[in-house]
């Protein structure tokens, strides 16, 4: 029987995984293929400790250079994550004439663009699956069943971590800090939680789903990125009392004249989501990803987000994807962007100044008569409607939280009219939330 043979770069959380689906779902993978997959070799820093799983066959090495150069190894799985060594890694292993899977966002993000043209030129597939809604295939549903659509919208919750840590300030009154070490010892969390909490992690996810839905650059370092560590259990109550749920959305839209995409919105942010719409219902680890089409309209892909099992499963599938082309061609595959590489365009992103929504403001003001006129004043002159105001209980500072909702307006008008509100002698500047608003989310 054909056999492909994979060496594992990392065996963290997901690597860990994909071994434990390599060996024990050995059977059900060659019943489902006709062929082998063999797991051959591994490595990781680390090889001291018991990971639970007998390695007994495979070989284990300390340097990853082992693997990505080796004779025996067809298939080089990366999942050490970060940019640097993984693209170093990767980089030699396709030099070496073989294929490469990986679950690391931030190396298709960051240097995607420099790989694929490298892997196309030597008819080899890079498969990330597991990179964007862990063990949701989105971007298969993407790349293959929406291929004859022209994509009008990707609207996704696309952090596990983040989702979680909301869902538990929500329904526990669980403290942020807390939350996050929760996230951290389940293993969602990236190495670094920064990426998470402050909505990097989705802007890189966010810049991959854009490519391949619009058939554009990635341009992950364009991304608007805001992420949910000043969100506080206050402001989740606010959005609640005005019947929305607080989601940190990743959002990309095309724009440009009949059906040409001449600019590419991207934006990351906390959103206020209907709490009648299905986005507001994903709790927890799970991600959801809205992507709609002009002959489909809209589709939705709902799993979990984050952790061993489920980023595991999509990164062998990537793996069995390429093992039923091999050896003999890799044709019957879609080009990994989605589109042939040749015809990806350089779309520039449009400014977060252009791009319109209606806004959730929640201000701290001092509790003095003519403070909420002279707010509402400056909206007026920015010809900002209000959809709701409300003020809330005095805090022991003596300030008393304003929270507004707004019609729709372009980011720069707003940011024109909090500038001058901020500047009031009556207003705390450095105590703002802005959010922006989503209704068209299903
Ligand atoms: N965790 C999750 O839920 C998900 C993770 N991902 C992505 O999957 C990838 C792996 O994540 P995860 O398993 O959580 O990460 P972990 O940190 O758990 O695992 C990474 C492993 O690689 C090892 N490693 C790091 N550098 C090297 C190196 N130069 N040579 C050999 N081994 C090395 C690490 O060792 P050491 O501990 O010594 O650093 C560690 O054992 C990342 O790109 C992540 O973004 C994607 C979707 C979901
Ligand atoms: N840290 C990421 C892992 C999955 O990509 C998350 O929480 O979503």
């Amino acid at each position: 029987m054909t056999e492909l043979r994979v060496g594992l770069l990392g065996l963290g959380t997901i690597g860990v995984g994909v071994a434990r689906i390599l060996i024990e779902q050995k059977e059900l993978i060659s019943r489902r293929l006709g062929k082998e997959v063999r797991l051959v070799a591994a490595a990781d820093r680390d090889l001291a400790t018991d990971r639970g799983l007998d390695f007994s066959d495979i070989r284990l090495s300390d340097d990853a250079n082992d693997i990505v150069t080796a004779d025996d190894v067809d298939l080089v799985v990366e999942l050490i994550g970060g940019y640097e060594p993984a693209r170093s890694f990767v980089m030699t292993a396709l030099e070496h004439g073989k294929h490469v899977v990986t679950a690391n966002k931030a190396l298709i993000a960051k240097h995607g663009e420099e790989l694929f043209p490298v892997a196309a030129e030597k008819g080899l597939q890079i498969g990330f699956e597991a990179a964007v809604g862990g063990g949701i295939p989105c971007m298969k549903a993407l790349r293959e069943g929406l291929a004859a659509n022209a994509i009008e919208s990707v609207y996704g919750i696309l952090n596990g971590t983040c989702n979680f840590i909301l869902t538990k300030m929500e329904n526990e009154g669980a403290d942020y800090a807390d939350v996050l070490k929760e996230a951290q010892a389940l293993g969602y969390a990236e190495a670094d939680p920064t990426f998470d909490v402050e909505g990097i992690d989705t802007a890189q996810k966010l810049s991959i789903l854009a490519a391949m839905a619009f058939g554009s650059k990635i341009k992950f370092e364009e991304v608007f990125t805001e992420g949910i560590s000043k969100i506080t259990a206050a402001d989740i109550e606010s959005a609640h009392e005005m019947g929305y749920r607080i989601k940190l959305l990743g959002i990309a839209k095309p724009h440009g004249a009949e059906g040409e995409v001449e600019t590419v919105e991207m934006r990351v942010h906390p959103t206020l989501v209907p709490l009648a719409s299905q986005m507001a219902q994903v709790s927890d680890s799970y991600n959801a990803v809205q992507i709609s089409g002009d002959f489909v309209e809209h589709t939705m892909y709902f799993g979990r987000g984050a952790g061993e099992r489920p980023t595991a499963s999509a990164v062998v599938a990537d793996i069995m994807d390429i093992a039923s082309g091999f050896p003999d061609g890799i044709a019957h595959l879609a080009p990994p962007m989605g589109f042939v590489q040749s015809s990806r365009r350089d779309k520039p992103t449009m400014p977060m100044a252009d791009t319109e929504c209606e806004y959730f403001i929640r201000l701290m003001v001092k509790d003095k008569p003519g403070v909420i006129a002279s707010v509402t004043s400056i909206l007026a002159d920015h010809r900002i409607s209000l959809e709701a105001l409300i003020q809330k209980e005095r805090h022991a500072s003596h300030n008393v939280p304003i929270v507004m909702l707004t019609h729709e307006t372009t980011e720069g008008n707003l940011q024109a009219a909090i500038s001058r509100i901020t500047g009031l002698e009556a207003v705390e500047e450095d105590d703002v939330l802005i959010l922006r608003k989503e209704s068209a989310v299903a």
